[in-house]
């Protein structure tokens, strides 16, 4: 006989993120997320590969958005916690768009910034500098904020998302990503979805 499928509210969620995946109708995971979400709450470094329309981006934004929840009950420093790496503008306002939607009940304890945009570094320095718990970028973007220095990563980084991760480790992308993995500290969880 084939096993229960698990339902949101037995996964141990904060309830301001069950609230919001309810919300959204969904009841019970996708075979993507039931099967990534219980490694990704053990702090294992994951590779998924699943098709388009399969629930990818909530697979990897809810743990990262509950690792940050469970971690905000012991007081800590405001820090960018979180680095959620895309190839595109488009990818990166509907990564956002969903991050919006999972953090709906608790935008104040996890706060996403979405620098994928073309506005000048300038513009977007306020943003990083207000140390956003989450940001979603390009990998050229991220190193040219790196470069500014108005993002640090280097003692705060705790999860990492490669999203469309075949696509950035190929021709086009490959340089920045890697020159970008450089500038990281060594230690974090890692997400690898494509
Ligand atoms: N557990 C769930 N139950 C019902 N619908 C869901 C669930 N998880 C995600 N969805 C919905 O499924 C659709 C596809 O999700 P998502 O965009 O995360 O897929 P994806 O695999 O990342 O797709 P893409 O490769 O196009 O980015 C979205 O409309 C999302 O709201």
């Amino acid at each position: 006989m084939a096993a229960e499928m698990l339902h949101f509210h037995e996964m141990g969620f904060d309830d301001r993120l069950l609230k919001a995946v309810a919300d959204l109708g969904w009841s019970q995971p996708t075979l993507i997320q039931e099967k990534a979400i219980p490694l990704a709450q053990e702090g294992k470094d994951l590779l998924a590969r699943a098709r388009t329309g399969s629930g990818k981006t909530a697979a990897y934004a809810i743990p990262v958005i509950q690792r940050i929840l469970a971690s905000k009950q012991s007081v800590r420093e405001q820090e960018v916690r979180a680095l959620i790496l895309v190839p595109t503008k488009e990818l990166g306002q509907q990564v956002q768009a969903m991050m919006r939607q999972l953090t709906a009940y608790c935008s104040r304890d996890v706060r996403v910034a979405d620098i994928t945009g073309k506005a000048d570094l300038s513009a977007q320095r306020p943003i990083l500098m207000e140390k956003p718990d989450v940001v979603v970028g390009t990998p050229s973007r991220v190193l040219a904020h790196l470069s500014a220095q108005n993002l640090v990563l280097h003692s705060s980084l705790e999860m990492l998302v490669v999203d469309e991760a075949d696509l950035l480790f190929s021709f086009g992308f490959e340089a920045d990503l890697k020159n970008l993995l450089c500038h990281l500290p060594k230690i974090y969880q890692s997400f690898l979805m494509s």
